[in-house]
């Protein structure tokens, strides 16, 4: 590839993660005013347009928001009095700093609120003028700025462009209804974008949002949907590579295949594993973005521990509340498991449930002699369920307790799941399937797929 080709690619990408951010959820009210998040901000850029040529500010004044965007998708609850995301400016600028964005475009970013504080000192009378959500959010943002606050403001070099910014946000704000004008749709700054983006500076095929890493920080999970989008695949790709996984003939040393016997009495595949080494497309799913965003989470880079595709079939069994890293036999210390919805997988085929918590080694959670979560346990426990449909990711920490039904339903739920450990722990997946062909015995002699009991299923030749 060129270099060339390379950045138009990275900068493609910006432009679909910030696309994406606005079609999803910037359908969303812009608190307290009678127009959406997407409306407010290509209102913003279609003024700040008609007063400015820069393209820095330009497409600061479309992204002024992204940071109550960001807070919507990690579902947050609103913060500030239901005035939006506490802080927004800056996630919001951080954000764009990993996406590639020039300093400027985030510095823009960064002070938009800024504003507001500097015109409340400055005229009183633009304090009296402001909405009721401004006020409230005003409160939370500092109230007006102080005298040397506002001299240090004065200085700052882009002064006149951040007032002009604010002077447009204000005026964005009319309702669909009452346009008299054609407002240009985000597309129209796909090439403006990019001139303003620093591909080399690009951190990554999917960037994660400050929100994102906290959430998973405080609960041990987070899902993002259709991430296979970003990478281009198609679900149904996914499904394709599945089949001719499963369809690859049992192989001494090679890859794993595991029959269960259903309720019905049929035998039906229930695992397959060890299979990325022998299926290059698997290898790149497991590899490019998913292995990227396991990275932005442990703050290193991410290598692959393991994988496997959980079949559960109609008829399929279900799995005992369980923690993954007990199971690893000592093979590093940090594990962030992957699950790739390849079916949607909905309460009635068995999706994953993950208990919420700051999970981790220490958290000693009892277990049975089998590796699996005690009964007492489990029962002090609040799981949730998380469903899926074909492409969503989700990720959860080596100690996040899980579980999953038995599949009652007419509809397969395959899923497969991917283990990462951090690179400074070391390389395990040989290691580790030399055990699994080994057949070594895992907790209580209990080996059948797992080191532990969690399958609930019985496994069949
Ligand atoms: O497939 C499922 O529902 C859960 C699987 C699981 O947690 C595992 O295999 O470790
Ligand atoms: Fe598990």
């Amino acid at each position: 590839m060129t270099v060339e080709s390379y950045q138009r690619v990275q900068s493609d990408m910006v432009f679909d993660r910030i696309k994406v951010l606005f079609d999803s959820f910037g359908g969303s009210n812009y608190i307290g005013e009678s127009v959406s998040i997407t409306e407010h901000s290509l209102q913003a850029a279609y003024f700040t347009a008609k007063k400015s040529s820069e393209d820095e500010v330009i497409i600061a004044s479309l992204l002024h928001d992204v940071g109550h965007i960001l807070g919507l998708e990690i579902h947050q609850k609103m913060e500030m009095d239901g005035c939006g995301v506490e802080e927004h400016e800056s996630v919001g600028a951080n954000f764009l700093k990993k996406l590639g964005f020039c300093d400027r475009v985030c510095n823009l970013t960064r002070c938009h609120v800024q504003a507001k504080r500097y015109l409340c000192f400055k005229r009183p009378e633009y304090y009296q003028n402001l909405s009721e959500a401004s006020k409230t959010t005003l409160k939370f943002q500092g109230g007006p700025m102080s005298v040397e606050e506002s001299s240090s403001f004065e200085s700052d070099s882009d002064f006149q462009n951040i007032l002009l910014m604010r002077e447009c946000d204000e005026a964005a704000k009319i309702p669909s209804s009452e346009l008299t004008f054609t407002v240009p749709p985000l597309e129209h700054y796909r090439s403006m974008m990019a001139s303003v983006v620093d591909a080399s500076q690009y951190k990554g095929s999917y960037v994660l949002s400050d929100f994102q890493k906290d959430f998973f920080n405080k609960n041990s999970f987070v899902k993002i949907e259709n991430l296979l989008s970003f990478e281009n695949i198609a679900p149904s790709d996914v499904s394709t590579w599945t089949q001719e996984v499963s369809n690859l003939e049992k192989q001494e040393g090679k890859w794993l295949q595991h029959w269960e016997k259903s309720e019905s009495g049929d035998k039906i595949m229930c695992r397959s594993e060890n299979f990325v080494n022998f299926h290059e497309n698997m290898r790149n799913l497991a590899m490019n973005s998913i292995l990227n965003v396991v990275s932005q989470l442990f703050g290193e880079k991410a290598v692959l521990f393991k994988e496997k595709i959980n079949y559960k079939l109609p008829g399929g069994a279900g799995f005992a509340a369980h923690q993954d890293s007990p199971a690893y036999i000592g093979l590093a210390t940090d594990h962030i498991s992957v699950m790739v919805a390849i079916d949607e997988a909905t309460v009635e085929n068995g999706c994953l449930q993950v208990c919420p918590g700051q999970w981790d080694s220490n958290s000693n959670v009892p277990l049975t002699s089998s590796g699996i979560i005690t009964p007492e346990a489990e029962k002090a426990m609040v799981y949730q369920y998380v469903p899926c449909r074909p492409g969503d990711v989700l990720f959860f920490g080596g100690y996040t307790p899980h579980r999953s039904t038995a599949n009652n339903s007419k509809s397969s739920r395959r899923a497969m799941f991917l283990t990462y450990n951090p690179e400074s722990q070391g390389q395990h997946h040989a290691a580790y399937y030399q055990a699994k062909h080994a057949k070594v015995q895992g907790f209580d002699g209990a080996h059948t797929i797992s080191f532990q009991g969690d399958f609930q299923g019985q496994i069949v030749e």
